[in-house]
């Protein structure tokens, strides 16, 4: 009888709100070996021996957390949120050195949310009007959410890809920026509610129809299948790939 090694996983983060339920997740799946914990002023050593870290930390410190494991052959997994082109590049330069690595980006874990953002990217060409409304805990520090960003660049993609111009707007007087933020042209708001965790609504207009696309997280264990399924897939891709999409068959 064969017996498959566990992988050994350590999370970075682990005090945090996503950390501490992978740790439980972690600990609970068979064929998973936690055996670090991290969090703000840890030292990172060699990360106890993982052969993958998940790192759920802050955006201020994910780059460097995520380098410090690409510069001792150890694949990442990670949730945290900030990675704009100019830190992503950052990361494929440092992985230049390590090309066996593999590191997953993913905005989000939920199965529910992939498919939002999948389901927007599809509808995107056949509305003249979209606007992106996140919806979160009022201790979340980054706003708009990373998904919600995400999700309105690869809306701003399709839309420009089918040719569509800008979203009617004849908004010329907002003082207070009620019309909220603009990511690749598409208007995204931001709400902070008590009692909320995750969630997200895109909204599509054309001439007498409207189309919503809604998903919830109402707890963190739904991010919990993702990320197992990134621990599990991440050594099998190497370099520097965003969005748990591509590790789920939906590329
Ligand atoms: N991809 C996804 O599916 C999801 C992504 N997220 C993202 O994950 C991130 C974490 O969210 P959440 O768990 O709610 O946040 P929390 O604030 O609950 O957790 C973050 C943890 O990281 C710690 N931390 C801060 N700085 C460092 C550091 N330099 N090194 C190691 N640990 C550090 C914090 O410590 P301290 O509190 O002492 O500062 C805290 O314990 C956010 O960016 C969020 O947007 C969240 C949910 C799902
Ligand atoms: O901070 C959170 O809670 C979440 N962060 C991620 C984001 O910014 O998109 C994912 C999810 O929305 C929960």
């Amino acid at each position: 009888m064969t017996t498959n090694a566990r992988i050994k996983v350590a999370v970075i983060g682990a005090a945090g709100r996503m950390g501490s339920t992978v740790c439980r997740a972690a600990t609970a799946a068979p064929d998973l070996e936690l055996v670090g914990t991290f969090d703000l002023g840890d030292d990172l050593g060699d990360l106890a021996g993982a052969d993958a870290v998940v790192e759920f930390s802050v955006p201020g410190a994910t780059l460097a957390n995520v380098r410090h494991c690409i510069e001792r052959g150890i694949h990442v997994v990670v949730g945290t949120t900030g990675w704009d082109a100019a830190k992503l590049a950052e990361l494929r330069d440092a992985l230049t050195a390590h090309p066996g690595v593999g590191v997953l980006i993913a905005p989000n874990f939920a199965i529910g949310a992939i498919l939002m953002m999948r389901f927007a990217e599809q509808a995107a060409r056949f509305y003249e009007s979209v606007e992106v409304i996140e919806l979160h805990h009022p201790g979340k520090v980054d706003a708009p959410s990373g998904t919600a960003a995400r999700t309105a660049s690869l809306i701003g993609a399709a839309r420009e890809a089918a040719g569509l111009g800008a979203v009617p707007d004849a908004t010329t007087l907002d003082p207070e920026g009620a019309r909220g933020a603009r990511v690749d042209g598409i208007p995204v708001h931001a709400v902070r509610l008590r009692g909320l965790v995750a969630h997200q609504e895109v909204l599509f207009g054309t001439e007498g129809e409207q189309l919503t696309i809604r998903h919830d997280s109402f707890d963190r264990v739904s991010f919990m299948p993702g990320v197992l399924a990134g621990i599990r897939g991440v050594a099998a891709h190497p370099g520097v790939t965003v969005g748990l999409e591509h590790y789920l068959g939906l590329d």
